[in-house]
């Protein structure tokens, strides 16, 4: 096998503190061999191994590849009337999922695959190397399946977002007697975990734990849309299922906060019981003129944070992890280094995959994302800057070079 020495990396953020000092694990004038699509060496440039192939950084700064724990590519149809609406004074409400619903079940699998394929290609030119994806823009049982089948295909983790809203027409009680029995079997096979929308004008409470004992009956891992557009049980419910991570927050009182800090109490990177994730969706909250979600005050208390960019064609038209991460350090008040943690090591956490041996959904074991450390999978992003910082310091410019994912360049 090939390997490759990434060499004269000015600042490298590897999220290992073993290997590197503070939040990001940084080491200066670093080098990196990847071999077997995975990361077989990192250190200081001065004492790098030779290798067959050298990728000169030229002083600039190399990260873990984006981990997008959160985002709905599985869709069809545009809904940039309702965005103008909303930036014209009208409220997002739930509701606005059903047009997608329509124009995604009216689409054919050709034209679903294609403009999945054309925001993956997107979001890895941004420097994206791991990405979830939900359904949820089917509510039948045949349309989940395929929004589940074809997301497959692609992406690192399929979420079964069945409980997003009940389809228009549709009886609420007999729609969670479906989402519950019928459909989260027949989807069941192609995903790995479930979400639940629980917000008002979606699942309250009530059904939203439906959902998630329903989701652990068949030994899956659950996420929740939590306290997205008020406050609601959603970040509580989530800790109290063992949620992977609750998702949105921007309305959290101090009970939820110190329910999702406490919710790590026990856990230490590679033991202990772990957490739920708080993932905070900075492009959705400034899409929707919703409240930023309070990041800084969670992980102040100990939660452990991921960021995402929510994809989707309705609150969060983006897959700029960069924008994301930009947003969480300009208005959030989190550091470079936390922002980058929590859009790279944070994401992995939210889908179990810091850890070697989970799955794909070709059945593939996979090795750890979201760190640059021995035997992880070599996912990473070279920017065209001398350090992560101007990731905030210039928003919005296309900084990113070049991508590797699994040791494959991407981008
Ligand atoms: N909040 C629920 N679901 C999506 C939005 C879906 C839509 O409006 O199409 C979200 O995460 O923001
Ligand atoms: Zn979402």
């Amino acid at each position: 096998m090939t390997a490759l020495l990434i060499d004269r990396i000015g600042e490298l953020t590897t999220n290992a503190p073993e290997i590197g000092e503070g939040v990001g694990g940084r080491l200066r004038d670093a080098a990196v061999v990847v071999e077997d699509g995975r990361i077989a060496w990192v250190g200081a440039a001065a004492r790098a191994p030779q290798a067959d192939e050298r990728c000169d950084a030229e002083g600039r700064a190399v990260l873990p590849g984006w981990v997008d724990s959160h985002t709905h590519l599985v869709f069809a149809g545009d809904r940039t009337a309702e965005f103008e609406a909303r930036m014209a004074g009208e409220a997002y409400a739930a509701g606005g999922i059903n047009v997608t619903v329509e124009a995604t079940r009216a689409a054919s699998d050709a034209q679903l695959q294609a403009t999945l394929a054309r925001l993956v290609a997107e979001a890895r030119r941004g420097g994206t190397t791991t990405l979830e994806t939900k359904t949820g823009y089917g509510l039948t049982v045949a349309d989940e399946l395929r929004s589940a089948v074809i997301a497959g295909r692609v992406v690192d983790a399929v979420t079964f977002l069945g409980a997003h809203l009940v389809p228009a027409g549709a009886d609420p009680a007999d729609y969670l007697e479906l989402v519950t029995g019928p459909m989260l079997d027949a989807v069941a096979p192609h995903v790995s975990a479930v979400d639940v929308f629980c917000e008002s004008g979606a699942f309250d409470g009530e059904a939203s734990a439906r959902v998630l004992a329903a989701a652990a009956e068949r030994g899956l891992a659950s996420h929740v849309h939590g306290n997205q557009l008020g406050h609601g049980p959603g970040a509580r419910l989530a800790v109290a299922h063992g949620a992977l991570s609750v998702d949105h927050l921007g309305f959290l009182d101090d009970g939820d906060v110190e329910a999702l800090a406490g919710s790590w109490a026990r856990w230490q990177e590679g033991a202990g019981s772990r957490g739920t994730v708080a993932t905070v969706l900075p492009a959705c909250d400034l899409s929707t003129r919703m409240p930023l979600a309070p990041a800084r005050r969670l992980l102040d208390a100990g939660a452990v944070v991921a960021i995402a960019s929510n994809c989707n064609p309705g609150t969060s038209y983006t897959s700029s992890m960069g924008f994301c991460v930009a947003t969480a350090v300009l208005q959030m008040g989190l550091s470079v280094q936390e922002a980058v943690r929590a859009a790279t090591l944070g994401g992995a956490i939210a889908l179990g995959m810091h850890e070697d041996g989970w799955r794909d959904p070709r059945g593939e074991t996979q090795p750890a994302v979201g760190a640059i450390r021995p035997g992880a999978r070599a996912d990473l992003q070279l920017l065209d800057a001398p350090s992560a910082t101007h990731l905030a310091y210039r928003p919005g410019m296309p900084l990113t070079a070049s991508v590797w994912r699994a040791g494959e360049r991407v981008a």
